[in-house]
């Protein structure tokens, strides 16, 4: 399996179409490449870490750091659950030598009731280190248990941290987003199993260790015995863990389309749509056909599984078989004694009970450690995506710059902001305008700092914006953005939330001033629990709001920011004519904030300070109002295509009409 991934597991593989595929889909109705073939998987290199050797290797490493994990989670119940456990292998020693003793004394010549005597002593240590060992491993098992859902916690932190830090950029990047999907769906679980599977291997080799200290007290022949028993039993379990592993990693593809298919059928946002195209046989017919393709890898899996469990058995009965026959001809041979020879099975049960617990935690271990790995990979991953928040602090700007800047978004040949220069001052109402396409949206978000420029400079007053405080500088950017989300919380919480950390005593709007400015107030009077409405129909008393209501209360928002710079992305798309009048009526000049306005409504940037026109990226005029529709050119092309949809259609005809 591996061979293959090498072969064809290159980066260019998932650009191109599959063989006989178009764009209306696969012309013979078979499932799309990346349902079947691991070269559509992004993370193939992976495969190579699988293998018992790396995994080994990384093991004592793997063992440190779930330890260290645990520490750093609570350092008693770590301590607990380690010590506890080894004093339980301590007392299995005792145990055993102890029992020895008993068989020894048993076993001698004389009355009966003598040797019962002489192993009553032996028989007191044997109860009490049972006693002992039963008790430790109940209290370690409770201080694990504790220890679980702290490391859960921490650990979700550590994501969620990481989630939240990362530059925009790197939700543009499908291999960030597939180790996302891979870090939260298994290996944020895995990490707290890691440290569980740690702690029993540990037992489990503390137990090991005892019963082969005892056996090599009472014969050390019975040691190499002991470990013929094991090995057959330890082979397989890796070998099952490492099948699964692969397995998973297989269907990673599938399995995130299946959820994207899943969440278009069960969910609230998609059901209208989902009607309305009557899109219900073709989104079953996709899932379903992706589901048989899956069960018939697990098929798969479960068949190869058996296969191995299988002879793993026979080779343990045969290993098992083969240590009796030792046992058995040591005694023969008078080598050991009748009482170390009933010892040695009751040890090799002992040790058996104690190699179970080590290699089902080793071949646990195995595997979450490959799912533990995915979330090593997706942090680190997430750090190289995110930039240092510190820097020169950023004083209240007086221009912005760019300085011939360009960005192409990851795996595209074509910049989507290309050599763009231009200088916004305080004050200013600058507008962006151009087709579909065109690059504003990008450029604004450039301006944001949103994406770093891939090409050229942003200067705040002079300053390359790379080396301000990143915070200082978002704080200073308050954007309207055309794609927003419902956050799913009350209304003054939607929109406090774009200054949530606004002290009562600092300059700003109030709640009820910004919503009244974009005529959001009364609306949300009218709500059934006011200002305190819970915006989300899936919980008790929620409820939603139409489209223009929400884009009301999302520049209420953008306006409780308060920012400096501010970004108006078609802020006004879904408002009607009173709204959109209200909202502009606010966007006038102000002498401390900048505005950066993106329309297509072009009536709206008449009274800008300056236009931008965008073609493919670059920008092809500018100008105020009057002088670009004093020019030909792209704006008076589209300005004149918008006015005209205002002029009579069955007026009086043109004068060259007219004419006979
Ligand atoms: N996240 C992204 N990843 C890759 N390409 C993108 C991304 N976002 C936009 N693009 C591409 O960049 C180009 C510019 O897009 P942008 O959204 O900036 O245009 P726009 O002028 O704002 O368009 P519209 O008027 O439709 O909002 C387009 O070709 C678009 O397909």
């Amino acid at each position: 399996m591996a061979a293959v991934i090498h072969k064809t597991g290159r980066d260019d593989d998932h650009a191109k179409p599959a063989a006989g595929s178009s764009p209306d889909g696969p012309a013979d109705g078979t499932p799309l490449p990346e349902l079947a073939d691991l070269a559509w998987l992004r993370q193939t290199t992976k495969v190579a870490h699988t293998s018992f050797w790396a995994v080994a290797r990384r093991l004592p490493h793997l063992l440190r750091e779930a330890l260290a994990l645990a520490w750093a989670t609570s350092r008693r119940d770590t301590v607990a659950s380690i010590g506890l456990n080894v004093t339980a292998g301590v007392m299995t020693t005792f145990g055993l030598l102890a029992t020895s003793n008993v068989l020894r004394e048993l076993f001698a010549s004389g009355p009966t009731p003598d040797r019962v005597r002489a192993a009553a002593p032996a028989l007191v240590v044997a109860a009490l280190a049972v006693m002992a060992r039963g008790g430790m491993t109940i209290a370690a098992g409770w201080a694990q248990g504790r220890l679980r859902p702290q490391i859960n916690y921490e650990v979700e932190s550590r994501l969620f941290a990481a989630t939240t830090a990362v530059e925009l950029a790197a939700f543009d990047d499908a291999g960030f987003t597939e180790e996302m999907d891979r870090a939260r769906d298994r290996g944020m679980a895995e990490v707290a199993a890691v440290v569980d599977d740690s702690v029993n291997l540990v037992t489990g080799v503390v137990g090991v260790l005892a019963t082969a200290a005892a056996v090599t007290v009472i014969h050390p022949v019975l040691l190499p015995c002991l470990l013929l028993a094991a090995v057959p039993g330890a082979v397989t379990a890796v070998r099952i863990a490492r099948r699964t592993y692969l397995n998973m990693l297989a269907r990673i593809t599938r399995r995130r389309r299946m959820w994207m298919l899943a969440t278009l059928m069960a969910n609230r946002n998609t059901a209208a749509e989902v009607r309305v195209y009557q899109m219900r046989d073709f989104l079953l017919g996709e899932y379903r056909r992706i589901m048989a393709i899956e069960s018939a890898a697990e098929m798969r899996l479960v068949r190869s599984q058996t296969t191995t469990r299988l002879g793993g058995a026979v080779v343990s009965g045969v290993a098992l078989f083969a240590v009796y026959a030792v046992l058995a001809g040591l005694l023969l041979g008078d080598v050991i004694a009748l009482a170390a020879a009933a010892t040695a099975l009751i040890a090799l049960q002992s040790a058996l009970a104690s190699l179970r617990t080590a290699v089902a935690s080793t071949n646990s271990l195995y595997e979450d450690a490959l799912y533990y790995q995915d979330f090593r990979d997706f942090l680190d991953r997430a750090r190289r995506h995110t930039r240092a928040t510190g820097g020169r602090p950023v004083p209240p700007f007086e221009t912005i710059e760019l300085d011939e800047v360009s960005l192409n978004y990851p795996a595209t040949d074509t910049p989507a902001v290309d050599r763009v220069s231009l200088t916004l001052r305080r004050g200013e109402v600058v507008a962006l305008v151009g087709e579909n396409g065109s690059g504003k949206t990008t450029l604004a978000k450039l301006v944001a700092g949103l994406y770093r420029p891939t090409g050229g400079v942003i200067r705040w007053d002079g300053t390359d914006t790379a080396l301000l405080d990143r915070h200082g500088l978002g704080s200073q950017v308050a954007v309207l953005s055309q794609d927003w989300w419902k956050f799913p919380f009350t209304v003054t919480q939607n929109i406090t939330v774009g200054r949530h950390d606004r002290r009562p005593d600092q300059p700003g709007p109030t709640v009820e001033a910004a919503a009244r400015a974009t005529a959001a107030h009364d609306m949300i009077v009218d709500l059934p629990y006011g200002y305190d409405t819970l915006l989300d129909r899936e919980f008790k008393n929620g409820q939603d709001l139409s489209g223009g209501q929400w884009q009301r209360l999302v520049a209420a928002r953008g306006l409780y920011r308060d920012a400096r710079l501010l970004i108006c992305d078609e802020p006004s798309a879904a408002l009607d004519a009173r709204a959109e009048h209200a909202l502009f009526q606010h966007l006038r000049r102000h002498p401390e904030r900048t505005i950066v306005l993106i329309t297509h409504r072009l009536a709206n940037v008449r009274h800008a300070d300056r236009i931008y026109v965008m073609r493919r990226g670059r920008i092809v005029q500018q100008g105020s109002h009057d002088e670009l529709v004093g020019r030909d050119g792209l704006y008076r092309e589209l300005f004149e295509l918008q006015a005209s949809g205002y002029l009579p259609q069955d007026g009086p005809a043109a004068p060259a009409e007219r004419r006979p």
